[in-house]
Parts: structure tokens; C-alpha cells; sequence
């Protein structure tokens, strides 16, 4: 079966900045794929040469085996895209905007099943403007399903959410896609995209730095364990780099943090309980979507991106 996006040596340039240098991927029926990049990467221009909105300069684009410039009236009957904040009418109702949105496509889903899906039926009379920011992003999610798409392209699906609206729209998305709509998604969060991916695309700098799943990503960046402790008595550093399976040991304060094999836990804990050492608030880190993010691209997440209140995502900073 061929893939539902294909989208090969991608190539856009704005004047003389090249937004994308090349960029290809393929995304498979029913797969939430991510595409995830620091500030500027081209991730939005990748993903409206997708759409059609905007025409490459090189490369080559399939959607559902349509070109989304010679094919944009077909491809826009299959295709669900996602608005962005601010672009309905502050008058116009929930109810409005499903009807006017409905009456763009050839099959339209049901706007009521869709309101009650997506927990808008109560909202059905209210004001744009007067929609909670939770309410609008699941108004523009209802919008880029109203025509019942068999791919849908959400781009920032939960910027500007608060914690819990955000895990509320990821278990929408994955209703969404046990529907059997593919899904792909822009996203800054490592969080998102660790949740909800089944692959996803590195870009940096308008090129493809790796395409994974979240743990595929994740494990090409492990380097062992590191385990991080206080200890109850001060120990000269030999006494664990002597260790064959310890291969590094740094000291923060009064916090030791020691990296090794995956037999470094075992071997550690053993010798310091021979030495009567207690290792207080002892933490086993595992690396993180966002190590390998930081590893690819040189670069941490969007100031903000995964810090939003609440969220127990830690910083770089934070974990080492
Ligand atoms: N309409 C435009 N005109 C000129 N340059 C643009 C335009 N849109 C984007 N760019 C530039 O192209 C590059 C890629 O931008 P793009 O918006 O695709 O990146 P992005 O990865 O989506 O960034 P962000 O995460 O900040 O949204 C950036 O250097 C940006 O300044």
C-alpha cells in the first residue's frame, strides 16, 4: 500500500533564504507522525508545501497519491487541515462555523457527532470570541475534521494550552486516528511528541537530521545509565572509577553523579554498602526524546515549549 504522504527532496527558498534545503519523509496510513525542529527549521513551510498552500522549488510531494498544487480542489476534499488561532470570525458560533465549514466538502462528517466528540456540544451556540483557548483549538481540530479527511495536518495542535487541555487533545488525536485518519502533526513539545508519535521527523536547518519512533530516537542516544546520588559520608572518586563498569563520575556540590554501563547500578550500591556509604535520594536517569533532540540539533526545545506550568518535564539544566 502506498504511503499516505510521501514527500521526497522537498526544496522551498524564500528569495535568497533557503527555508528548506531537503526534506524527505514518507507517512503511513493511520500513523500520527510528528515532525518536530528548533525555531525557523522549516517545519511549518514543509508542512504547507504539503497542503498546497505553498509551492516548492524542488522536490517532490504526494498526498493520498495526489500533487498538492496540480491536485489542490481533489486534495482539499480529503485533506483536514487545522486553523490557526484568530482566523474565524469573533461573531460566528461553534454551530456556525461547523455548518459553513460542512458545506465546503462533498462528505461531510456529522457536526453534532463531531460537537459531542469533541466535548462542544454544550458550546454550540457560543461566540468564537467567547470560546476558552482549550474550546478554539477543539473548534479548529472539529474544522479540520468537518470534511471528514483521510489525513489531517495539525500544526501546533496544543500552543498556548494549559497541562491538562493539552493531555485532554492528545487523547482526542489518538481517537481521531483509531478512526483510521493519519495524522501529521507539527509540534515543539518533546513531551507531545513522546506521547503521541509513532514516528517522528527531526528537521534542522530545513533538512532531515533523523526520522524514528520517539524510543528509537531516544535509544540512539543512550549511553548507559547515569545515576545521581548524595552520599551519606565523603568517598574518594577511585573507589567507583575503579569500577570496569563505571566509565565517568562528576561531582555538583555534594551530588554525585556517576555514568556507566547498565550493570553500573549494581556495582555501585554493592561497593558503597561494602564501604557503609548510604546513597541518599539515589535517581537512575533514563535519556530522554529530549537528549536526542538536543544531541541532533545542537539545540533545547523552544524557550517555554516544555516548561508550561505543571508539566514534569525537566529541563536539560535541571536533569544534569
Ligand atoms: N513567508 C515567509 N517569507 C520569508 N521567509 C519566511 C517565510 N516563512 C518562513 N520564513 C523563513 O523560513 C525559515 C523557516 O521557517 P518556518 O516557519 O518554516 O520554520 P518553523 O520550523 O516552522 O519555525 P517555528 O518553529 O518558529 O514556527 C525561517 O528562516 C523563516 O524566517
Amino acid at each position: 500500500m502506498p504511503a499516505d504522504i510521501e514527500v521526497r527532496h522537498l526544496h522551498k527558498k524564500y528569495g535568497d533564504n533557503v527555508a528548506v534545503a531537503d526534506v524527505s519523509f514518507t507517512v503511513e496510513q493511520g500513523e500520527i507522525f510528528g515532525i518536530l525542529g528548533p525555531n525557523g527549521a522549516g517545519k511549518t513551510t514543509t508542512v504547507e508545501c504539503v497542503e498546497g498552500l505553498r509551492r516548492p522549488d524542488g522536490g517532490e510531494i504526494r498526498v493520498l497519491g495526489l500533487d498538492p498544487q496540480h491536485d489542490r480542489a481533489e486534495l482539499t476534499q480529503r485533506l483536514g487541515v487545522q486553523l490557526q488561532d484568530g482566523q474565524l470570525p469573533d461573531r460566528m458560533t461553534v454551530g456556525e462555523a461547523l455548518r459553513l465549514y460542512r458545506s465546503f466538502y462533498r462528505e461531510p462528517a456529522d457536526p453534532q457527532a463531531l460537537m459531542d466528540a469533541l466535548g462542544l456540544a454544550a458550546k454550540h451556540r457560543t461566540r468564537y470570541a467567547d470560546l476558552s483557548g482549550g474550546q478554539k483549538q477543539r473548534l479548529s481540530i472539529a474544522l479540520a475534521l468537518i470534511g471528514n479527511p483521510k489525513v489531517a495536518v495539525l500544526d501546533e495542535l496544543t500552543t498556548g494550552l494549559d497541562p491538562q487541555a493539552r493531555r485532554d487533545t492528545w487523547s482526542l488525536i489518538q481517537d481521531v486516528r483509531a478512526r483510521g485518519v493519519t495524522i501529521l502533526l507539527v509540534t515543539h513539545f518533546m513531551e507531545e511528541a513522546e506521547r503521541l508519535c509513532d514516528r517522528v521527523a527531526v528537521i534542522d536547518r530545513g533538512r532531515v537530521a533523523a526520522v524514528d519512533s520517539p524510543t528509537g530516537l531516544t535509544e540512539r542516544v543512550q549511553d548507559g545509565q547515569r545515576i545521581r546520588f548524595r552520599p551519606s559520608v565523603p568517598f574518594e572518586d577511585a573507589l567507583l572509577t575503579d569500577l570496569p563498569d563505571v566509565t565517568g563520575l562528576t561531582r555538583q556540590n555534594d551530588l554525585v553523579v556517576v555514568t556507566g554501563t547498565e550493570n553500573a547500578l549494581n556495582a555501585i550500591t554493592s561497593v558503597l554498602a561494602r564501604n557503609n556509604i548510604v546513597a541518599q535520594h539515589l535517581r537512575v536517569d533514563q535519556p530522554s526524546l529530549e537528549d536526542a533532540f538536543v544531541a541532533l540539533t545542537g539545540n533545547h526545545p523552544a524557550a517555554g515549549a516544555d516548561a508550561a506550568p505543571g508539566t514534569s518535564d525537566a529541563s536539560p539544566a535541571a536533569r544534569s
